[in-house]
């Protein structure tokens, strides 16, 4: 299990770095293996920031991530690469991946030198040729071509076949199909589910609600950093009940055609701090309330209406003056 605990990033801003910016607030979710997580958000939601921690790429400023219970500040120097053999990441550009003086298949070789060196060739090979086969690569279309001899779609599973020949047990895929056309896009999508069915688990970060909902069992919705609404994506899409989770999925009607107009209505006010059900879950469960089983929802803040966060506002702005 990849688990995230009350995570916080700061990035420090500034000429000299002397003020900081809060990217990623008390964030708190899991990957179970062999499941699709999909972490949804506006543009500068915080979602590559927390791709980023879970990839060791930044530290994390408070809060911890678990790899099956180990924290993942204790892979550091010396056992970076068991860490990387358990957890990859794959981006949004796959072009970016490569050098294009080398043929694209040098990513495999160089996992063999840096993590097999002593395994035989023929046995690597073979190794090889499984990897892109569970990618559903076809190894005499790819092996020795340079990388603009390949489309998007086949270098994006390229880097994925690479990640499998680590027998990776985690996999961030960060926006990877944004650049890649709608029919490689389910191609890759279809990818991730072969991935989840050999017990992968992956997070799909993406700002496509629809390739969510189409791949995810559940969703984490991000907004400035903090997590309003996730869940059995079923649930979170059928019955959004944080303000902006109504509002980002009210662009695509087409996908929680079970919400209409009077559903909207009943939901209004705050998941938290309005309705008693809500209410006594959030004090079980912290920050979040679970409105219905799997399913859990940030109040809604003073911008959502929610009288008790108004009150504090309104509270904070007294003593401020
Ligand atoms: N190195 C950095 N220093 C300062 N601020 C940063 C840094 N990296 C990201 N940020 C800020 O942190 C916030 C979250 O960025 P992040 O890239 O995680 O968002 P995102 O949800 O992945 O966005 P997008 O979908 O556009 O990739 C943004 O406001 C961004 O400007």
């Amino acid at each position: 299990m990849l688990r995230l605990e009350n995570v916080t990033k700061r990035y420090g801003v500034g000429a000299f770095g002397g003020t900081t910016f809060t990217a990623v607030r008390d964030v708190s979710f899991e990957v179970p293996p062999g499941e699709v997580v999909s972490l949804i958000g506006e543009s500068g939601s915080g979602k590559s920031t927390i791709g980023k921690m879970i990839l060791r790429l930044i530290p994390i400023s408070e809060g911890t991530i678990t790899l099956d219970g180990t924290d993942i500040r204790t892979f550091a120097r010396g056992r970076r690469k068991e860490y990387y053999r358990r957890v990859q990441g794959v981006f949004q550009d796959p072009f970016s991946c490569y050098n294009p003086v080398f043929k694209a298949d040098r990513v495999l070789s160089m996992i063999k030198e840096e993590y097999f060196p002593r395994v035989p060739r023929s046995e690597w090979d073979e190794r090889v040729e499984s990897a892109l086969r569970a990618v559903r690569l076809d190894p005499g279309a790819v092996l020795g071509r340079y990388p603009h001899q390949l489309s998007g779609g086949q270098l994006q599973r390229l880097l994925v076949a690479r990640a499998l020949l680590l027998d990776i047990r985690y996999l961030v895929a960060d926006e990877i199909t944004s650049m890649l056309d709608a029919s490689t896009r389910i191609d890759v999508l279809n990818l991730l589910a072969d991935l989840k069915a050999r017990g992968l688990g992956v997070l799909f970060i993406t700002h496509d609600l629809a390739l969510g909902n189409y791949i995810a069992a559940r969703t984490v919705v991000l907004r400035r950093g903090e997590v309003v609404e996730m869940g059995e994506t079923e649930k979170v899409f059928a019955n959004p009940r944080h303000p902006y989770a109504r509002h980002l999925l009210a662009s695509v009607p087409q996908l929680h055609a079970r919400w209409n107009g009077e559903q909207d209505d009943a939901f209004t006010g705050c998941p938290v701090h309005e309705g008693d059900a809500a209410q006594d879950a959030a004090e079980e469960t912290g920050r979040l309330a679970e409105v219905e089983p799997g399913h859990f929802v940030a109040c809604a803040g003073a911008e959502g209406g929610c009288p008790v966060a108004l009150r504090r506002a309104g509270t904070a702005a007294a003593v401020g003056r």
